[in-house]
């Protein structure tokens, strides 16, 4: 095992494999049309809605092109992530998340019991997070960002980002629903106090990355996770069709987008595969509906052929206990989408 923490060891049938071809496999969508917001009746949008449509069913995931996020905005948010993850350890710690507040920097998270081979830095829009929107969480304190002193520009630049991927996100959320038949501004209430919350992933060089994973298998738990990835490749994605395992190439300054509806767009398992070599850096973008919204489906969806696949949820409840380290010591997987899954 040499170096390696037996914490951060996966199970063999987990391990990944090394020698995965990088492919361009999931779609990619030019977001072009919807810089002209004036077109909604042209055929190019249409198109743009039923290539969503399949792609979210037979993929879960896409990545998009020309999505009107600045790229020099990207290159300054990599930037603020490499000066912050460079800091002294000591350093980092002073904005350490913990029980009672989710927001900061951690290094010692877990997927599925076993030990990720990264740190991260979690923030989110809304700050403070109002406590009296959380059901059924109790004990938890006021929930704000934990921002370091260094470096000066991170706070600017991580709100400046949030905000206008926030924006990308509304227009995704929009084509999503006109995919699925339901009117374009269908879910946008659900999301209006801003919950979105945003990672900082650092995965660095790894002795082991036979053994370890930079993040272990999951999916994700927002309603859309908007991905920024730097240009070394890592992550991997569950292909629907046969469940294997394709590494996503990265395409500089696109997002990968990942969505979940009832299973009929499911938010496809995938993890993160470290390298020996190089450190990488990625950013998620969680978008996610209020507190107190109690996550089901949408009633238009349901029908004599399809019934709800999940039991509802509130997110607050859902959020807070995913992020509680007792599952750990419980010696439990932490909470999951499928805990909710209805079995008929
Ligand atoms: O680093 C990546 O490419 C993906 C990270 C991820 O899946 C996550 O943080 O949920
Ligand atoms: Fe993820």
């Amino acid at each position: 095992m040499g170096e390696v923490d037996p914490a951060f060891i996966q199970a063999e049938e987990h391990r990944p494999s090394l020698t995965i071809t990088e492919t361009q496999g999931i779609p990619v969508i030019d977001l072009a049309p919807l810089s002209h917001p004036q077109n909604k009746s042209s055929p190019a949008f249409s198109q743009l809605v039923s290539q969503i449509g399949d792609a979210c069913r037979d993929w879960g995931f896409f990545q998009v092109i020309n999505h009107g996020v600045p790229s020099h905005l990207l290159h300054r948010l990599l930037t603020v992530s490499n000066e912050f993850f460079a800091l002294p350890l000591d350093e980092k710690r002073k904005v350490v998340r913990d029980q009672a507040n989710p927001f900061g920097y951690y290094d010692t998270e877990h997927t599925k019991n076993v030990r990720d081979w990264k740190e991260v830095f979690d923030f989110t829009m809304i700050n403070p997070v109002p406590v009296d929107t959380l059901l059924g969480t109790d004990g938890f304190g006021e929930l704000k960002n934990n921002w370091p002193q260094h470096p000066p520009k991170m706070k600017e630049v991580c709100e400046e980002y949030a905000r206008e991927v926030e924006r990308l996100c509304y227009k995704l959320l929009e084509i999503i629903s006109l995919s699925l038949g339901l009117v374009g501004n269908r879910f946008d209430e659900h999301f209006k106090s801003r919950t979105n919350f945003i990672r900082l992933n650092h995965y660095p060089p790894c002795p082991a990355p036979e053994l370890a994973l930079g993040v272990g298998r999951h999916k994700d738990p927002g309603a859309l996770t908007v991905l920024y990835q730097d240009n070394v490749s890592g992550l991997d994605v569950k292909r629907k069709t046969d469940g294997g395992w394709i590494r996503v190439k990265p395409i500089p300054d696109s997002f990968i987008v990942n969505v979940w509806s009832n299973g009929k767009y499911e938010s496809v398992e995938h993890r993160v595969v470290v390298n020996s070599e190089r450190e990488r850096f990625s950013i998620p973008f969680f978008f996610t509906p209020r507190f107190d919204v109690m996550v089901k489906p949408a009633e238009e969806l349901i029908g004599e052929h399809s019934h709800a696949k999940y039991k509802e949820y509130s997110w607050g409840d859902f959020f807070m206990s995913r992020t509680d380290s007792n599952y750990k010591k419980l010696g439990v997987a932490n909470r999951q989408i499928s805990d909710f899954e209805i079995h008929v």
